[in-house]
């Protein structure tokens, strides 16, 4: 089967586009557009054929050849590391989007909350998006403008640039509520939130004493400014001191924060790239007890690297709980889609658990190995 990515290289990181007054950025969740729409003249574009397979060969090997390390080999791939690379030419600062990478934790945490606003949910606190937003809307996040970009394009996806995560959507609140009515336990669980943005669900598995947690999400600007502050928002930081001059692995030991932190991975890039990087690195290696995933599948065109993800990363005995609309308008895809293509790989069985009925419809979705053995 053939499928279409279209990837975006920017032709000068500074090429930022100005937002309209000082306000906070506000997206229309109605909205989607593809890169091609709203890059015009802007930006090249390289469309890429991948024949059974899920990665843009051309491109990648485009992106190790001018210069980038790719970032799973990055002994230092932290928010840090990113900005100094400020200091290279302009198109040796080209994100190579998609290619995985780890985000280490800040060895100050408290300064992961540095210009942060606190919003505060059931159980859960947050960032404020909106402050996020207009604060990176401003500067020059190293290697990704995702905010202009989806500013200028009045949309909060745009296909293989900015994939959503800089929102909490509707259905991360449905599987949420469905922890706790269910009573789904996370005590001792190897958990991955696919596709994370905020965040919330991994952090709900954190909290309820999951014993590994790791987070994904494609874009690194969620991953450093909302994924990574919300774990240690809603870590018991605020009870102990952080000593920054101790070594990493010292601190871990030494206070039970950072302990607690060790336990969360976070990660930037495709599914694909990042199964790849999980599977490479004996550190990382883990199948996972319980897949969390939230309106991750409105685009069809990502349905082989999602199922791929699974296929590889779920443990045998594992489930994923995926919570979904019916149906995303602009893009296509939608739950009876998606059942209809895991029916044909005919790997996993799926399970209704929920469906919620009011405004949008949406599903929550339960999916285990077929035959486990
Ligand atoms: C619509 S957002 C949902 C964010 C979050 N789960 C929520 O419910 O608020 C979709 C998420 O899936 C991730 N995603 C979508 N397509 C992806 C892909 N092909 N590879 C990696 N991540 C992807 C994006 O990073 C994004 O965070």
């Amino acid at each position: 089967m053939t499928f279409q990515f279209n990837f975006t290289i920017e032709d000068h990181v500074e090429d930022e586009l100005t937002p309209p007054g000082d306000g906070a950025l506000t997206l229309d969740p109605s909205k989607v557009s593809s890169a091609s729409e709203s890059q015009k003249g802007k930006q090249k574009e390289r469309n890429c054929s991948i024949e059974q397979s899920d990665l843009c060969k051309e491109l990648l090997w485009e992106c190790r050849s001018m210069g980038n390390v790719a970032p799973s080999q990055d002994p230092d791939s932290s928010l840090g590391a990113a900005n100094s690379s400020k200091d290279l030419e302009p198109h040796e600062k080209q994100p190579c989007l998609g290619v995985a990478k780890e985000h280490t934790m800040p060895k100050d945490l408290k300064k992961v909350l540095e210009n942060k606003v606190i919003e505060v949910l059931p159980g859960l606190q947050h960032v404020n998006l909106s402050v996020v937003k207009t604060i990176w809307s401003k500067e020059n996040f190293p290697g990704e403008n995702i905010i202009s970009k989806s500013l200028s394009s009045h949309s909060d996806l745009i296909t293989g640039v900015y994939e959503g995560g800089l929102k909490i959507w509707e259905c991360t609140f449905d599987l949420l509520a469905y922890f706790t009515k269910a009573k789904v336990q996370f005590t001792g669980k190897k958990v991955l939130d696919l596709g994370c943005g905020s965040g919330l669900l991994g952090i709900t598995a954190f909290k309820g004493g999951a014993k590994e947690i790791h987070f994904q999400d494609y874009n690194s600007l969620v991953i450093d400014e909302v994924t990574l502050p919300n774990v240690v928002a809603n870590s018991s930081l605020e009870d102990e001191e952080n000593d920054v001059n101790e070594p990493d692995v010292k601190r871990c030991r030494k206070t039970k924060v950072a302990q607690e932190l060790c336990k969360c991975h976070f990660f930037s890039g495709e599914w694909s790239e990042f199964c790849k990087l999980i599977l490479s690195s004996e550190k990382l290696f883990v199948k996972y007890d319980l897949i969390l995933t939230s309106e991750t599948i409105y685009n069809p065109d990502y349905y082989t690297s999602l199922h791929q993800t699974f296929l590889r990363l779920l443990s045998k005995d594992g489930r994923v709980l995926l919570a979904t609309k019916t149906h995303y308008f602009g893009v296509g895809g939608g739950v009876h889609l998606f059942q209809k293509f895991v029916e044909e790989k005919d790997v996993f069985e799926t399970r209704t658990l929920e469906i919620i009925d009011e405004g949008l419809k949406r599903f929550l979705i339960e999916m285990t190995f077929k035959y486990p053995n």
